[in-house]
């Protein structure tokens, strides 16, 4: 059976594919993220997920990996990662008392190509008061996810409806890694002989 490796930095994703029940060893793949020119963000995260599975790929042939992207949407504009807590209280202060969409995408690159899944999710927050966002803020848990929050964590609570996926939120789409995985002939669920 192949290697399977995670091309990703990110401890919730390696925490997501840990539910698959698969062996699997974790490189973070070294890319520039920056958003082409008339790029929607569904290209864009799908864009990032292929070039983060081809970049560990290409030092590990022989391997199948995992790459990921995720992008906070509002208004059809992509929110990155917060740069300091002014930014981290503003972009709350957009998401606060409306819907955005979280984009998530997934690629599984290997000897045969490489395949990618888009999964796309609607999100509706409650209102959020400043004091609210500051609080949230000294918590540490915002400044390296995108759109600065955690559905994971605290930041259920802003949390008013998910119409989508609970895993494509956090950033690894579980529904589509394990459609990409057992087209590749991984173990899940399959009788071990
Ligand atoms: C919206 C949201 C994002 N996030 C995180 C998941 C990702 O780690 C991060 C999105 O940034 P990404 O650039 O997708 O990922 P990353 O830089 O953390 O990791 P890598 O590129 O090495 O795979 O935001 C959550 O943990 N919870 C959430 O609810």
């Amino acid at each position: 059976m192949p290697r399977l490796i995670l091309a990703s930095q990110s401890p919730r994703r390696k925490a997501l594919l840990e539910q698959l029940g698969l062996d699997f060893q974790v490189m973070p793949a070294d890319i520039d993220e920056t958003v082409t020119p008339g790029e929607g963000p569904g290209e864009f995260v799908r864009r990032m997920a292929r070039q983060k599975a081809a970049a560990i790929l290409a030092r590990e042939p022989g391997a199948l990996v995992l790459g990921s992207d995720t992008a906070v949407v509002l208004d059809d504009h992509i929110m990155g990662k917060p740069r300091d807590q002014a930014d981290g209280a503003a972009m709350l202060a957009r998401l606060s008392g409306r819907s955005h969409q979280v984009f998530s995408a997934v690629a599984l690159a290997g000897p045969n190509g490489v395949e990618d899944r888009l999964n796309i999710n609607e999100v509706r927050f409650r209102p959020i008061t400043p004091a609210e966002a500051e609080a949230y803020w000294n918590t540490g848990e915002p400044s390296d996810k995108a759109g600065g929050y955690a559905i994971q964590g605290l930041g259920a609570i802003f949390v008013e409806h998910l119409a989508g996926s609970y895993s494509g939120v956090m950033g690894l789409p579980l529904f589509e890694t394990a459609a990409l995985l057992q087209a590749s002939n991984l173990p899940i669920l399959t009788p071990q002989i």
